[in-house]
């Protein structure tokens, strides 16, 4: 996010078929919420054009990356990494840490899907539970990195954009960059 150290998630594991919503998902949240960039596995093309659509049409600067090797992104990280799991240290307890040490240095949050090589666990520098109860690798994100940003990542500008939604209380209000008129998408 504009003037702040870069935060990219990392997407670790895709079942094609499977998970490609979710996928997707992780994608939207990370570049709706605030980070820089998303990195997916290069089995996921679907979910990295679906984004990437998104960004073109609704605004960035926002990046879109596939991997060979989500390990290896995790290994030759330049900076502090956080971890998101259920079995990990709550939340509340080290945001404040996580957002001093991402002062300095890019931040890199993963995300699993089913299931992650327990190498990870023991690379991260947080292993960071949304609670520790079973839930989902977007709500997970979400709620991360709204509390990494404070809230401030709720009223990002947006540039490039096609289109812009003009918010209302009720109905719906799309501004087309070109005329300024309703798109009604
Ligand atoms: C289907 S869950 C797998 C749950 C897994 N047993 C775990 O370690 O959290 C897929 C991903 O959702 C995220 N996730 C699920 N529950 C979470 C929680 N309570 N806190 C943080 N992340 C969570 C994790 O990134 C996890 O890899």
């Amino acid at each position: 996010m504009q003037g702040s150290q870069e935060v990219v998630v990392l997407r670790y594991g895709h079942r094609p078929g499977r998970d490609d919503r979710m996928t997707t998902h992780v994608g939207l949240t990370a570049r709706a919420l605030g980070a820089d960039r998303v990195v997916l596995p290069d089995n996921a093309t679907q979910a990295a054009e679906t984004v990437a659509d998104i960004t073109d049409r609704f605004g960035g600067p926002f990046e879109i990356e596939q991997t060979d090797s989500q390990a290896a992104v995790v290994r030759n990280w330049d900076g502090p990494v956080a971890h998101l799991t259920m079995y990990g240290l709550p939340i509340q307890d080290v945001e404040g840490e996580i957002r001093v040490a991402v002062d300095t240095d890019p931040l890199l949050v993963v995300v699993g899907g089913e299931k992650v090589p327990f190498e990870l666990y023991e690379h991260a520098d947080w292993n960071v539970g949304v609670t520790n109860q079973p839930h989902s690798e977007v709500a997970g994100l979400a709620v991360f990195l709204d509390r990494f940003f404070e809230g401030r990542e709720l009223s990002q500008e947006w540039s490039d954009a096609d289109r812009t939604v003009v918010p209302k209380a009720t109905g719906k209000k799309v501004v087309s960059s070109d005329d300024s008129g309703d798109d009604g998408a």
